[in-house]
């Protein structure tokens, strides 16, 4: 595979304006956007943190998958996100070398990325994400 760095963390949270407040507040940082991605069924917020950035995650339906996480598990981290050059190849590649995909080809993400995710139970229980920006 070719990852070049962690583009996001995300983290589901239950109340997204209380979690970008206690962001900007306590941590000093800025919410450079917030974005609906209705795919997902999320309303996500941005934090730039050197190379990578924060993904602040609110379910926008009970039955999304940070609506079922945070139900489940609390609110917490959610997934690891990698920036890849080639999401297509790194999908294969992964498939091919034993990874349990969950999306086998892209799919529109946050940003205008192509975002695929790889099932938590075959990456030692992180939800993996690959990201791709293209031109
Ligand atoms: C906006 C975009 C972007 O960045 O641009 C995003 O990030 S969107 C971010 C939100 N979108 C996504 O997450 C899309 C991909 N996610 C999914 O397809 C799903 O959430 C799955 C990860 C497949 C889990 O869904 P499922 O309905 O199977 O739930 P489930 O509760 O039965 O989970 C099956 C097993 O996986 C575990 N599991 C579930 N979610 C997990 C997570 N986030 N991290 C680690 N493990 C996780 C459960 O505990 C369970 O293990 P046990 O059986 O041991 O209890
Ligand atoms: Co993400």
């Amino acid at each position: 595979m070719n990852i070049s760095h962690i583009e996001h963390i995300g983290i589901a949270v239950k109340d997204l304006d209380a979690a970008i407040k206690h962001y900007e507040e306590v941590f000093g940082m800025k919410c450079y956007a917030v974005e609906e991605v209705a795919e997902q069924k999320v309303k996500t917020a941005f934090f730039q943190v050197g190379d990578a950035k924060i993904e602040l995650l609110e379910s926008t339906a009970e039955d999304g998958p940070i609506g079922k996480f945070i139900e489940k598990r609390g609110e917490g981290i959610h997934h690891l996100a990698f920036a890849v050059k080639d999401i297509e190849a790194n999908l294969a590649e992964a498939e091919e070398k034993g990874t349990r995909l969950i999306d086998k080809t892209p799919r529109k993400g946050a940003e205008g990325l192509d975002i695929a995710f790889l099932h938590p139970k075959s990456t030692f229980g992180v939800l993996t994400e690959l990201c791709e920006k293209k031109d």
